[in-house]
């Protein structure tokens, strides 16, 4: 039975700031089942880093978080921060954009991967070491009996990330969750980075939560999709639903955006406030009547597809989806061909030659 690993109920993560109450994320409920990958998508501040830290426990501001978030039966929100820190370090990872910043600058990478073992298991510090040089190896850095003594300023980005990968991978964790990992890095190499965590996925049997804006990445990677915009979820389904047939008119957007065919991102993010109540979505959606503003619309099956669904009053039973599922099929046709990362070449070596 595939029964979920992670699963994310009314995630609420208020801020409190000098400015007032930052509702980060503000209703986020999601899945994840063993052995797949979920990508969080929505624009710029809709919540998806806010939302991978509280599910790790590392929200920086003063939060008031509510809601429920289960890793493998247990309530993380109710652990105490030692409790949480077993959890982190063994069972989830958690891969940062920046891994320059993430690793060290005073201890070599193999120092590094080394105690990321010995915090996981009881094994000598000889026995550490040799792990250490098999993951470098398994991550595919060249060399990796020399490099394992070297620091992270004598690596390249994308080396760093590899090594960033492999401190996750020393914890065989059950869950990696990884925000924007390689929008930092040079488009060249992304599709390399991206292929090795797909690839090492499924080899390792873990769970991966990836945060993107790149819609190929998600294309390529995805097995489901949860589209947030103003700290909530809006539509989420099979990744190959989802991107086919975007539903809410929110993601009809997105994806518009991101093809090239509709308004840049950034005119997405400057939109006026989402409002907190209602459909976040109400003020810009073109579609909207009154029962978006009242309260945010339940979730309902988008064309008869239960495992598909849409916070949009279109899908309920009193209207008329036609319209928005005529344009979710036109703005959906652009990703039938889209199946290949970026920087993805014919022959790709999995390995760091030119990084
Ligand atoms: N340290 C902070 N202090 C105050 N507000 C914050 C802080 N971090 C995030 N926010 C706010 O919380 C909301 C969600 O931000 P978050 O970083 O989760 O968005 P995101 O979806 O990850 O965006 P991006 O795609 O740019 O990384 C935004 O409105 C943001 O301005
Ligand atoms: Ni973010």
């Amino acid at each position: 039975m595939n029964e979920a690993v992670l699963s994310v109920s009314d995630l609420q993560t208020h801020l409190h700031t000098d400015d007032g109450i930052v509702r980060a994320v503000d209703g986020l409920s999601f899945e994840v089942d063993r052995n797949e990958t979920v990508c969080l998508v929505g624009e710029s501040g809709s919540g998806k880093t806010m939302a991978c830290n509280t599910i790790t426990g590392m929200v920086g501001p003063p939060a008031e978080i509510n809601g429920e978030v289960r890793f493998d039966g247990q309530d993380l929100l109710g652990l105490s921060e030692s409790e949480l820190t077993s959890v982190r370090g063994n069972r989830i990872a958690y891969l940062f954009q920046n891994a320059q910043n993430a690793l060290d600058p005073v201890y070599t990478i193999g120092d590094q991967i080394a105690e990321a073992i010995t915090f996981h298991q009881d094994t000598s510090s000889e026995q550490a070491r040799e792990r250490a040089v098999e993951l470098l190896a398994t991550v595919g850095l060249s060399r990796p009996a020399e490099r394992v003594d070297e620091y992270p300023h004598e690596l390249s980005d994308g080396m760093c990330q590899r090594v960033a990968i492999a401190i996750a991978l020393a914890a065989e964790p059950d869950l990696l969750i990884a925000d924007e990992p390689v929008s930092a890095l040079d488009v060249m190499i992304q599709g390399r980075i991206i292929d090795l965590l797909d690839d090492l996925r499924e080899k390792r049997e873990f769970s991966l939560v990836l945060v993107t804006h790149d819609l190929r990445v998600v294309a390529s990677l995805a097995d489901r999709i949860v589209v947030l915009y103003g700290g909530t979820d809006v539509e989420r389904g099979a990744a190959t639903d989802v991107l086919q047939t975007p539903a809410h008119p929110y993601s009809q957007d997105l994806f518009e955006s991101f093809t090239g065919d509709g308004e840049s991102e950034d005119s997405l993010a400057s939109r006026d406030p989402i409002p907190p109540q209602g459909c976040r979505f109400h003020r810009e959606c073109r579609h909207a009547v009154d029962d978006c503003r009242a309260s945010k619309p339940p979730f309902a099956a988008v064309d008869g597809n239960e495992s598909h669904r849409a916070a949009c009053v279109y899908y309920g039973t009193e209207r008329d989806p036609g319209e928005l599922l005529f344009n979710a099929r036109h703005v959906g046709a652009a990703f039938d061909s889209a199946d290949e990362p970026p920087g993805q070449t014919a022959e790709t070596d999995g390995g760091d030659r030119d990084e």
